[in-house]
């Protein structure tokens, strides 16, 4: 078949918004999408046919870039496999994740970017940085630090003091720096710039933030070490280079960008460059740059500099030009699943909109409504299971026992009738997975069904930091911040209760460990974490030193989700890796490099989204991971008020310095440094971020939804427990998230549904 005929042929698997992206002609196009639309297949298509129409090769490239690697592979793929079609080279692009593509650059060019010989610091060691910045910061500043101590209602007792002291080193400040690092550094702004403002009620948070930021570029310039904003930073810098500019704005004919509402400020300016294509024989320049996302699917903002606002910007621009590209209409879902997810839409943006201080009204959504696939498209609705919807409220579901127990029996049913199906449950928090994960073992022992729980891999890569923390308090129990860690852990692990202040513990060791006759007697709850902790101590000294992993092992986990299994494998590891040189002090540092490079995960494999969505299975996955993927069905349980769209809380133990979580507003002052706005107070600056994160929590719900193709189930039990940290600890006639009960009465009275 001639070329012209593959690509028409191609071009005609398309639907009409689809076939729009596989015409494009150069220039700027901004492509806003709807869930389901198909974006990464109109991508896939449209960028072979680029290659083929343009003639591009390994010298003028196409390059489409993605947020995670594994929608690069997934890209990767599609594309490959229709350039096989036309018989056209392999190399003629390349498809990376934005920070892939920054590094090949900034590699490329070490003298210009600066980035030498450096070694790029993995997340882990990032945190690690940051926590040392953060003391650092405590040392180099004595004054200010003087000041949040006392914050208010000191009233200068000693116990007290060490309290917050232990607050502030090993969590507020860490978390200030986070934030400002995150933040100001992905947006291209210096801690000068931080310094620069001041918030209206003159509070010094961003001071703190501008000095703690500034201490870890110390840090990492001495370790000779780059984090993955440098890497971007690093590019760019190489393009101010005129010459080494043109070399690849000749090399790249355009790139496309998948999932753009999640880019920040300096990851736009970054393709903005590259994608500048020089007319011949002239002086004029074009952008040959395709970014296609969707503004309701921007799930990423309260932990990433990502915001979709960027993205808005430049389809407001593009629109102006004619060229914005909406596509509105998606096959993915039958109609009521997706009336449901525009019923959501428009019932939270009436609800949850606020007009911010420069007197604009803000809604969580961008107004966009989903639509079916006209007649005659390639792709046709799919028809629902039942009624396609199925809705459980407290009134109907006591506990989340129950819950989990109708959820496994609605699972056999649909399994019974059709064994083909693709299920998933979606989940918010990990531990709601665990929880899930042991409730339906059932489900695999007495029906082999089986469950591919994603979230396990996750839980076990935490065993090594796990071990970590324990055996780093098992040879240091005195220092405060190792005996903060090790109840973190024990809390996390749900082996004592999360009703108590850890750092009131961790302040003093001393007396929390080995209390004299004169010293307050600890609460019923505290004792219980004292003789956790104790007992480690003890097996410290009672056991051969090989054995304190298992025995770790034994207190931190139950018999559940191969934890026992990963440590012991752990176990093994360092056994072979120390062979004549097992120690306290070896074991530590093996381990400290085990999570630093994070090579523990790379011995557990890499996950395949292939695995996730297999007929018959049931994959058990958290809401951030399911974006981009799709299920027959799709459960979502759990769903309260006070995690859709959440409450903004602040510990009673860092209420000290305010009504407010002063990373939280780090976040929104330098948020408002990037858009150019008034700097707020923080009391404002809370507000804000509160609302931000409920926008946030409700567009999760909203992708959620849209995983659904023939049956979408939204439930909430009655009770259900305070955070999920303990099962324990439950109250009665937990809300529902707000907007279930309006659609439940829709979905039951409305004849469309
Ligand atoms: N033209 C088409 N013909 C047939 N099936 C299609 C077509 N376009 C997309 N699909 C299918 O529809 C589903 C959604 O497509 P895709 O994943 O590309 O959408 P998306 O817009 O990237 O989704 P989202 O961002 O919501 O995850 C996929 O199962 C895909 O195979």
């Amino acid at each position: 078949m001639a070329s012209t005929e593959i690509i028409d042929r191609l071009r005609q698997t398309l639907r009409q918004g689809q076939q729009a992206m596989a015409d494009w002609e150069g220039g700027e196009l901004a492509v806003a999408a709807v869930p389901g639309a198909g974006k990464s297949t109109g991508m896939a298509v449209a960028a072979a046919i680029a290659i083929a129409k343009f003639q591009l090769h390994r010298q003028q490239q196409l390059v489409i870039v993605t947020l995670t690697r594994s929608a690069v592979s997934n890209i990767r793929k599609k594309v490959l496999a229709h350039l096989k079609e036309l018989r056209l080279p392999s190399s003629a692009f390349t498809v990376s994740t934005l920070h892939s593509l920054a590094y090949t650059i900034a590699n490329n060019h070490r003298e210009l970017s600066g980035i030498g010989e450096t070694t790029i610091v993995s997340e882990a060691q990032k945190l690690r940085l940051i926590r040392s910045a953060a003391s650092l910061w405590v040392k180099e500043n004595p004054k200010i630090y003087a000041l949040l101590l006392e914050g208010r209602g000191f009233d200068g007792e000693d116990t007290e003091r060490l309290r917050r002291q232990t607050v502030l080193r090993t969590d507020i400040l860490p978390s200030v720096g986070r934030e400002a690092i995150a933040n100001a550094k992905s947006s291209g702004l210096s801690p000068d710039d931080l310094r620069q403002v001041t918030a209206s009620d003159d509070s010094n948070i961003l001071e703190i933030a501008a000095g703690i930021y500034e201490i870890y570029g110390r840090l990492l310039k001495q370790e000779k070490a780059i984090d993955y904003d440098d890497m971007i930073l690093g590019a760019l810098k190489v393009l101010d280079n005129p010459e080494v500019r043109r070399h690849w704005q000749e090399k790249i004919f355009a790139v496309f960008e998948d999932e753009a509402q999640d880019s920040s400020p300096l990851q736009t300016k970054l393709l903005e460059i590259l994608s500048v294509s020089h007319r011949q024989g002239t002086q004029q320049e074009v952008k040959n740059l395709m970014r296609v996302g969707d503004p309701n699917q921007a799930i990423n903002s309260t932990f990433t500099t990502a915001d979709p606002r960027f993205f808005n910007d430049f389809c407001d621009r593009c629109h102006k030009l004619g060229r914005l590209l909406p596509l509105k209409e998606a096959g993915r879902s039958t109609q009521n699943i997706m009336q449901a997810a525009n019923y959501v839409l428009s019932w939270v943006n009436h609800h949850y909109s606020k007009t911010n201080e420069n007197n604009e009204v803000n809604k969580p959504f961008y107004p966009q409504k989903i639509h079916p696939v006209p007649e005659g498209d390639p792709q046709k609705n799919p028809d629902p299971i039942d009624r396609g919807i199925e809705i459980h409220l407290g009134n109907e579901i006591a506990t989340i026992e129950e819950e989990v127990e109708l959820i496994g029996k609605r699972i056999v049913q649909l399994l019974q009738q059709n064994p083909l199906l693709s299920i998933a449950i979606l989940v918010r928090q990990h531990n709601q997975g665990q929880f899930i994960s042991k409730s339906l073992a059932w489900l695999t022992e007495r029906h082999n069904i089986k469950i591919y729980d994603v979230e396990q891999s996750d839980r076990q890569s935490r065993v090594p930091m796990d071990m970590l923390a324990i055996l780093q308090f098992m040879e240091r129990p005195h220092s405060p911040d190792n005996l903060k860690a090790a109840l973190e852990v024990l809390k996390g692990r749900q082996k004592i209760s999360s009703q108590q202040d850890l750092n009131e513990l961790a302040s003093t060791p001393e007396k929390f460990l080995y209390p004299t006759l004169i010293d307050a007697p600890l609460s019923e709850i505290a004792q219980e974490a004292q003789a956790k902790c104790v007992g480690l101590l003890r097996a410290k000294i009672e056991l051969p030193l090989y054995n304190l992993i298992p025995f770790i092992a034994f207190t931190l986990y139950d018999d559940e989700a191969g934890l026992l299994a990963t440590a012991d494998k752990l176990g093994d590891h360092l056994n072979q890796q120390l062979i004549g040189n097992y120690s306290m002090h070896t074991v530590i540092e093996s381990l400290k490099e085990i999570v630093e490079s994070e090579k523990f995960e790379a011995i557990e494999g890499e996950n395949h989204e292939d695995r996730y969505i297999v007929s018959g299975q049931v994959t058990l996955i958290g809401l951030h991971k399911a974006k981009g993927l799709d299920w027959d069905v799709v459960f979502m349980p759990f769903l309260h008020k006070r995690i859709c769209p959440g409450e903004p809380y602040i510990p009673e133990s860092n209420k000290f310095l305010g009504d407010f979580g002063i990373a939280e507003v780090t976040r929104i002052q330098i948020g408002a440094i990037i858009h150019h706005e008034p700097i707020l107070d923080a009391q404002r600056a809370w507000q804000k971020c509160t609302y931000v994160k409920q926008a946030e929590e409700f567009r999760l719900l909203y992708v959620g939804m849209t995983r659904a193709k023939r049956l979408l189930w939204l439930s909430a039990a009655n009770s259900a427990p305070f955070g999920w940290n303990t099962l324990e600890n439950r109250s009665d006639r937990v809300e529902p998230c707000p907007v279930l009960p309006a659609l439940q009465k829709l979905v039951a009275t409305h004849p469309r549904f």
